[in-house]
C-alpha cells in the first residue's frame, strides 16, 4: 500500500507541504490543476510547476485526482469529441512527468453532494452530512447557493460563475437515461483507455457519492454489479477503479471488503474513509475508526492486505477537529489521525504475516 495525501496546490490549500511531510509514511501528493476549466487540455508548464513543488519535499505526483470529465462527454453531445481529444493530450503530458494513475468520476452535473458541510458530531467536531429528505425537496440551485453562502467553499465544481449553466444542464439531462450514460461512458473509455495504456497510465473511476440518484440525475457507478459491468466496458487493466469505501459505504447494502477481494488487481487507488449511514438514507462522515461508523474499515484493510495491494491509498475525507479552519472534508488533523489508524492496522497485519512464516 502506497500512502498518499490530497493537496489542492500552492495558494489553494491552507496546509503547507511541510506539514504533510510530518505525517508518517506519506510518499506522495494527490493533485490536480483545479483552476483549469473542465474539458480543457492542461498546460505543461503548470504540470511541471507541481512536479517541482513536490520534488522540493520528496513527494511523488503519481496520482492525479481528478482530470474531470466535461458534461458534453457525459451527455454524449457531438462536441464531446474535442473534449476527448483534449483529455488524450492531458494524459500524454501527465505521463511525461511520471503520473501513474488518473482518478475521475462520471457523475452528471455534481461531484460529491451533501446538504451540510459542517454538521456537528457528538464529540463536538463537524463533518460532511447528507440529509435524504432535504435533498428530495430542495431545488439544486438553492442547495448550491445555500452551501456557498454559509461556507467559504462551494460544492466541488460549482463555483458561482458556473451556476448559470446549472439550469441548462438539468434540461439537457432530462433526455439522458442510465443506459445513455453507460453508452457515453463506454464511448469515452474506448477512446481513452488505449491512450492511457500507451502512456503507462491507469484510469481509475471513482464511484458515485452518494451511490444513488440525486435530483433525478442518473448515477451508475454505485454497487458491485454495476462495477462488474463497468470493468467489462473495456476489459483491460488500464480501465480500473478508485475504490472509495465512504462513497460506496453510504449504501448499507454495499460490502466494500467483498469488492476489494473481487476487483483486486483492477483497483489502482483506494479511498479509505468511514461514514455512519442511517436507514432513512442520511449519512454523516466520521473518524476512520471502524467502530465510529457503518463501514467495516478493519475488514477492508484486511482484504487489501490479503490481496497484497500495492496500489495507492489515501484517507479521503476527515472530520473538522480542534477548531481547524479547513476546506470541507480536507483538514490536516483528522486525515493525519486517519492515516495513523490505517497504518496501525496495516503494520499489525504485516507483522502477523511475518510471524506466521
Ligand atoms: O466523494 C469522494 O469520496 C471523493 O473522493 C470525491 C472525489 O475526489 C471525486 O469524485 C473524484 O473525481
Ligand atoms: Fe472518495
Amino acid at each position: 500500500m502506497r500512502m498518499v495525501f490530497r493537496w489542492f496546490g500552492e495558494g489553494n490549500d491552507l496546509i503547507p507541504l511541510e506539514h504533510v511531510k510530518q505525517i508518517p509514511g506519506v510518499e506522495g501528493i494527490v493533485w490536480a490543476l483545479h483552476d483549469i476549466p473542465v474539458g480543457e487540455e492542461w498546460p505543461f508548464d503548470r504540470i511541471e510547476e507541481v512536479k517541482e513543488q513536490a520534488d522540493l519535499h520528496g513527494f511523488n505526483i503519481d496520482v492525479v485526482e481528478s482530470v474531470n470529465i466535461h458534461e458534453d462527454i457525459k451527455l454524449g453531445l457531438p462536441s464531446r469529441d474535442q473534449y476527448i481529444e483534449n483529455y488524450k493530450r492531458t494524459i500524454e503530458k501527465l505521463s511525461q512527468v511520471g503520473v501513474k494513475v488518473i482518478c475521475y468520476n462520471f457523475m452528471p452535473v455534481f461531484d460529491w453532494t451533501r446538504t451540510d458541510l459542517f454538521k456537528e458530531l457528538e464529540d463536538g467536531s463537524t463533518a460532511l452530512f447528507f440529509e435524504n429528505e432535504k435533498i428530495k425537496d430542495i431545488d439544486p440551485l438553492e442547495l448550491v447557493k445555500e452551501i456557498s453562502s454559509n461556507f467559504t467553499q462551494t460544492m466541488p465544481g460549482w463555483e458561482p460563475e458556473r451556476l448559470k449553466y446549472l439550469t441548462k444542464l438539468f434540461e439537457l439531462y432530462q433526455e439522458v437515461t442510465e443506459e445513455d450514460l453507460w453508452n457515453n461512458l463506454q464511448y469515452f473509455l474506448e477512446q481513452i483507455i488505449p491512450v492511457a495504456e500507451e502512456n503507462n497510465i491507469k484510469m481509475a473511476i471513482h464511484p458515485d457519492d452518494p451511490p444513488f440518484s440525486v435530483f433525478s440525475l442518473p448515477r451508475i457507478i454505485i454497487n458491485k454489479e454495476n462495477i462488474e459491468r463497468f470493468l467489462k466496458l473495456v476489459d483491460h487493466p488500464a480501465n480500473g477503479l478508485t475504490l472509495c469505501s465512504g462513497s460506496l459505504g453510504a449504501n448499507l447494502n454495499n460490502n466494500v471488503a467483498e469488492m476489494v477481494r473481487e476487483f483486486a488487481d483492477r483497483i489502482h487507488f483506494a479511498h479509505i474513509r468511514n461514514v455512519k449511514t442511517y436507514e432513512n438514507g442520511d449519512f454523516i462522515e466520521t473518524s476512520h475508526r471502524s467502530s465510529d461508523g457503518s463501514v467495516d474499515i478493519l475488514s477492508i484493510m484486511k482484504a487489501y492486505h490479503d490481496i497484497g495491494f500495492t496500489g495507492y491509498a489515501r484517507p479521503d475525507h476527515g472530520r473538522h477537529i480542534w477548531d481547524e479552519k479547513c476546506r470541507p472534508g480536507y483538514g490536516l488533523y483528522d486525515r493525519g489521525l486517519g492515516i495513523m489508524y490505517l497504518w496501525g492496522i496495516w503494520d499489525s497485519l504485516e507483522r502477523m504475516k511475518k510471524e506466521e512464516v
